[in-house]
Parts: C-alpha cells; structure tokens; sequence
C-alpha cells in the first residue's frame, strides 16, 4: 500500500506483476489480461498483455524457449486467444521437433517444412529462433554459402554473434542465444533443397548479388518469399505487404489458380525494402482516410539493416551519416517502392542515414494530403491506430495491431522523453506492429509529420516474408478448398471525414 506525504493511507490499486505497476509501462493500458492466462492468483494473477508479451519475447531472446507457453512463476501453461501471435499453442511446441535438412527429425511433424536461404545471416538466424514456435511452418533447411555448408548451424550462429558483439561492444550490440533444440542442425547448400524436394517454400534473404539462387529455386518449383532486391522491381514479381497492397498476393493466387499452382513458381513474392515495410502501412492509413498527395521520409537506420555486415566501429560510433551516394541502395529502393506501392502518392522525396544504434529504424515521415479540411492530430492518430485492413483474415504472424500509437512518455517526475525509440518501441507484437507517435499537425509546409519505429530484422525483413508466405498459403488454401468462394476481400480502413 503507499502512502501519501500527508501520511494518509491512498486507495490500492491493483498493480501488473511484471512492470509493479497500475497503468502499463509499455503502452499505458490499465486493462489487464483478463481471464488471467494461467493459473496465478490473488496479486499475481493481474498482468498487463504488452508487459507479458514484452516479458516473453526478452526471455526468449535469452534463450528459455518455453517462455510463452509456460508460466514461470505458477507452471501452467498459458491459455489466452489475446495471447496468439507471441503465445503459442501447447500443441504448436509439443510437435516443435525440428528436423533439418541434415540433421535431427525425431517425431512427427506435420508442419510444413520452410527452407531459410541466407539462414545463416542476421536475418535469417532471427528467424530460425522464431520457427521453433510457429504453428504451421517448420525449419526445413538452413541454406548457407560455400563457406559454411556442412557446418554445424549451432558454430556459425555463435561465431557470428560473437563477432558482431565483439566489434560493437556490449553496450551497443546484444547478441542472440543459440537455441539447443537446433543444436542437430547443419548448413545445406541450394542443391541440397532442390534435389531433396521436401521444402515446396522459401523464404530467401540473399544479397542481390546471389539473387540467381532465388530464380534457380523458382525453376525448380519451389514457392519464394523474398526480401532480397533482386528482381523486385521485376513487375511480373508481386511486391506485397499485405496490410498495405493485399489484391497484389489477391491477383496473383487468382493467376496461379489459373495455371495450376505448380507451374505459378517463376514468380517471386517479394517485400520491399525494410523502411518500406514499415511506412507504407501508416501511409495506406492515412490515404484511406485523409488521401495522400506528397510525402516525405527522412530515415535513421540501425546498424543491423546491414546484417553481419561490419561497419568500421570508429566511423558508426558516435556519429551519423547519409546513405545517399554509397554502395548501399536503401533510399532508391524506398521511393521506387513507395511508389509502386501507392501509385496516387505525387510526390515522395527520400533521404537516407545510418546511426549507431543495434535495432529498429526510426523515421520521421511528413504529409501532404488531399482532403480539403485538414485533420487534427487526434484524427491523424485514430485512422492510423484503427488500420486494420486483414482484420477478417487468420495468419499467424499478423500482428493484432498493425500500428501502435504511443503518447509522449509521461512521467510524474522528470522532464518528458520524446518517443517514440528504436530501442524502446522495436517490439511491439514480436516486431510485427510499427510503432507511430510524435504526430503533429501545426507545421508550416506539412500537413502532418510523425516519427514511426519498424523492426527492420522482424517487420521489415522476415516478417514481411513470412506474413506474405503465410497469407498466399491462406489465399491458395481457400482458392483450393471451396473453388468459385472468394476469400473475404480486405478492405481498406473507413474514411474518416476530415
Ligand atoms: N538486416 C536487415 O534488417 C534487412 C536485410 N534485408 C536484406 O536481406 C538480405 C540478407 O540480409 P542479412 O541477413 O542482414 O545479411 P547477412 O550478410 O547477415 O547474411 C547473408 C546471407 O547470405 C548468405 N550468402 C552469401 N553469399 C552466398 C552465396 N553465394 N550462396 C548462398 N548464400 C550466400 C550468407 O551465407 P554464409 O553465412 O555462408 O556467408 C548469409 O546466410 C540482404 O539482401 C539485405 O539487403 C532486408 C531487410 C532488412
Ligand atoms: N539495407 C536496409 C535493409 C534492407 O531493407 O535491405 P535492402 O535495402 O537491400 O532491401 C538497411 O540498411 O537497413
């Protein structure tokens, strides 16, 4: 109980076990999970969600893989439908006995197999960790390079962790933890998956240099989700974030209904560039309720954009530097992709930066609109938290919300933080949902300008691959199920009157 400095006793509220407190640190909810998801009681049965998810997403990041389904501190397993994207199923982690394509294969397992090309990168580990829960795709294999096919993925996994920790330092870089359940598997090489055959789907995250290995698995009749720039301004390819463009993956299952799926495989799903992933969801929301005409985005982007790829520590340390003009592509690839994405859009003017920071890439977008009267903040705020354009369509990886809408951090004591923070904000729903806050509307040219985090290695890279994976499976499975019956159509946030 606290008491006042009067001494007077104050009215006890109800406080979360994780964050001890009454209102959520992480996104200022007083509702608490409710039925309480495990079997916890008396005061430790109330528990905001967002802390939760937070609580299981750093404890798996440490590497207790159970966190999410078992309750540590009363052992039940967890049970809440709220809980669905970072909670899995009991059963989901029961059947989770990973084979790979060299290795392991105890017990039976009716996922289907996902071949990870590129799954020895950043990108790609990342997403092994996450494959361990995922109800409906498995780790089928884990394609490296020459360099590190046949190898043990436990020993290149730790040796490039290491070497990104060890190059930035433990305050910058935390590196991740090795999972024991894949401690059988090896790294295989492109052949392997193709004359193997058990993997029907990749997900590829290759540079765009080896972008052949991508065309060579399409050939071969393999399904590729791709976040690679090879070929992804290839029109005949779909460039999809399916919360933004979702007649794009729509089309094409209708084309390759057409053509019997087998023989669709020569195009490539592609997502676009991370950034892109992440702004063209707050901007489909806003043209949907205000209409967009001009747009401008200014990035500052984590160091882990570039995966393990090192950049020399006494340039990235301290500072900051424009992107524009050097080998990387990122601001090109972003207006084209905004572009072709939202093709109403006039114009869009990019500028790129790098800043030392591990992950989630901060962007400060401005906006112009059509509408006649302009919106207020509040509006701005509502169209882009209600954006819910899949809401009727069940794909694991699809976050509950696309969008958090953060208010200024407000403490009682202490001066305001401006959010928000690739550091802070870089999780919400695992990293799926983008996180927008700092949205202003009194501004001399603009009619709006936001700041907005995406997680560029989760939303902005196998995440956008696997929700594309996830929503043409969905797409085929009811094209296949029921011919003639049409998916429910998503459709575009309401209009909200200016
Ligand atoms: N990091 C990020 O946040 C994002 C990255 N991307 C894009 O995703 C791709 C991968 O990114 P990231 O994981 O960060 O990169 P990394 O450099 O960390 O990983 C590269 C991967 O490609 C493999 N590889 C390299 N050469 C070959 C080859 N000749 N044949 C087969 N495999 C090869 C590497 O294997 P080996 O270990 O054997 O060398 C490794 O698995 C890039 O195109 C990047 O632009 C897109 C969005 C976000
Ligand atoms: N290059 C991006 C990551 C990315 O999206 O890759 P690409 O631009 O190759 O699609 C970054 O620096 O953060």
């Amino acid at each position: 109980m606290h008491s006042s400095s009067s001494g007077e006793l104050e009215t006890q509220r109800p406080v979360c076990r994780i964050c001890w407190e009454n209102t959520c640190e992480v996104n200022g909810s007083e509702e608490f999970l409710s039925p309480t998801p495990c079997s916890c009681r008396d005061e430790r049965s109330n528990v905001h969600q967002a802390c939760l998810e937070r609580w299981i997403l750093e404890a798996r990041s440490q590497g207790r893989f159970d966190a999410g389904t078992i309750c540590h501190a009363c052992g039940d397993h967890y049970s809440h439908p709220a809980l669905s994207l970072t909670v899995l199923s009991d059963e989901a982690v029961r059947d989770a006995k990973i084979s790979t394509a060299s290795g392991g294969g105890e017990g039976v397992d009716h996922r289907e197999p996902l071949a990870i090309i590129g799954g020895t990168g950043y990108v790609g580990r990342s997403l092994a960790l996450h494959l361990l829960g995922h109800p409906t795709f498995r780790l089928g294999a884990i394609v490296g390079s020459s360099a590190t096919v046949g190898k043990p993925f436990s020993a290149v996994f730790e040796k490039k962790e290491e070497a990104l920790a060890e190059h930035y330092g433990a305050d910058l870089w935390k590196p991740m933890d090795f999972p024991t359940e894949l401690m059988s598997a090896r790294v295989c090489g492109v052949e392997d998956v193709i004359e193997r055959g058990e993997c029907r789907t990749a997900l590829s995250f290759i540079a765009p240099e080896h972008g052949e290995i991508e065309d060579r698995l399409a050939a071969a009749g393999i399904k590729v989700f791709s976040i690679s720039p090879h070929a992804r301004f290839d029109p005949s390819n779909p460039l999809s974030v399916p919360e933004a463009n979702p007649e794009v993956l729509k089309d094409a299952v209708d084309k390759a209904a057409g053509e019997g799926f087998e023989g669709d495989c020569h195009s490539l799903v592609k997502s676009p560039n991370c950034v892109t992933c992440g702004v063209v969801v707050a901007l489909k929301a806003l043209d949907a309720a205000f209409g967009v005409e001009d747009v401008s985005v200014t990035t500052f982007q984590s160091l882990s954009g570039r995966g393990d790829a090192k950049y020399p520590r006494d340039v990235v340390m301290g500072n900051v530097y424009p992107l524009h003009g050097t080998v990387e592509r990122t601001g090109e690839y972003q207006h084209g992709e905004l572009k072709r994405i939202m093709p109403d859009v006039k114009r869009v003017s990019v500028a790129a930066y790098r800043v030392p920071v591990q992950r989630g890439h901060l962007v400060d977008v401005r906006v112009r609109f059509r509408c006649e009267t302009k919106p207020t903040a509040r509006a701005v705020e509502r169209a882009l938290s209600s954006f819910d354009p899949l809401r009727d369509v069940p794909l694991p990886s699809k976050p509950r919300r696309v969008i958090y809408v953060k208010p200024l951090d407000e403490e009682e004591t202490g001066p305001r933080i401006g959010t928000p923070r690739p550091k802070d904000d870089h999780e919400y729903e695992g990293g799926m949902s983008v996180c927008v806050g700092n949205v202003v509307c009194e501004d001399e040219l603009y009619d709006v300008r936001f700041c907005l985090v995406v997680n560029n290695v989760v939303r902005g890279a196998w995440g956008a691959a696997l929700l594309n994976a996830e929503y043409w499976h969905w797409l085929k499975g009811r094209k296949t199920a029921a011919p003639g019956e049409e998916p429910a159509a998503p459709s575009a946030a309401a209009r909200i009157e200016c």
